[in-house]
């Protein structure tokens, strides 16, 4: 039976006098890449920070991988990968360090022959080309970062990511290359949450579209069955949902 991976129910989130999610449902199963929609200021970065446990229930629930992150936000973060939209890593080393060291930190344990074993799979599958492995981050174009980004969360085995607007500011081929490794991921059995305002690259690797209007899902679309994503009726959707907003 598939799994419920992420789970908002009736979840409502407000900064001062303003409520930013109100009455919020979403349900992202294991294995299925989700891409959020929504207007400027429409609340999708504060749904990312509701599964991080950043952005604090007012009311109603909110489970990472059956675990209620407002009982235990630490356990249900050690089942998600953030990756935010400028990846920030340490520029002065190499991915190969960066791994190193942040998998340290992360508690993981091993012989220094096991972890690198486990990093160097982790950046082969994530595609970074073999001969930047060694290069210090500075030198890095953001698609390289992202490529880090991801290959941690792949060493560290998280059954989920969280992305904030991923291709922004890619070019077309690292777009493509992306999505590639989205579509890989998903195969792995992970679950990807995106946010995003990228309806072409939505399309193409989503299983589900979900719209977030006045702090709650107003459109779902599935990309299977009988509704089929069509670009040009989604950008309508959205273009229509943004004025009313
Ligand atoms: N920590 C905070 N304290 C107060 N207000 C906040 C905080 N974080 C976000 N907001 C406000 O909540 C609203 C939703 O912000 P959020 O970043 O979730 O929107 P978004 O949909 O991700 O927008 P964008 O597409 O522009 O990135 C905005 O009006 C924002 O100013």
């Amino acid at each position: 039976m598939q799994r419920i991976a992420l789970e908002t129910t009736d979840l409502a989130v407000r900064y001062g006098a303003s409520t930013i999610l109100n009455g919020l449902n979403l349900r992202v199963m294991q294995g299925e890449i989700y891409a959020l929609l929504g207007g400027n200021g429409a609340g999708k970065s504060t749904t990312l920070n509701a599964f991080l446990g950043f952005a604090r229930a007012e009311q109603g629930l909110v489970r990472v991988c059956g675990i209620d992150v407002g009982d235990d936000p630490l356990g249900a973060r050690a089942s998600l990968a953030y990756v935010p939209e400028n990846v920030s890593l340490y520029e002065h080393l190499s991915a190969r360090e960066n791994l190193e060291y942040l998998l340290n930190m992360g508690g993981r344990t091993g012989t220094a022959t096991t972890i690198n074993t486990l990093i160097e799979a982790a950046l082969n599958d994530v595609g970074l080309a073999r001969e930047a492995w060694d290069r210090r981050l500075g030198a890095y174009s953001k698609g390289m970062r992202q490529k880090v980004a991801i290959a941690l969360a792949v060493a560290r085995a998280v059954p989920v990511l969280l992305l904030d607007e991923p291709t922004s500011g890619l070019d077309p081929h690292a777009t493509s290359e992306f999505n590639a490794l989205l579509l890989k991921l998903r195969a792995q059995g992970v679950t990807v949450f995106m946010v995003t305002h990228d309806l072409v690259g939505a399309a193409e690797v989503a299983d589900r579209i979900g719209f977030l209007d006045h702090g709650r899902i107003a459109h779902e679309i599935s990309a299977h069955g009988p509704q089929r994503f069509d670009v040009q009726h989604l950008f309508q959707r959205y273009a229509d949902a943004r004025r009313a907003a």
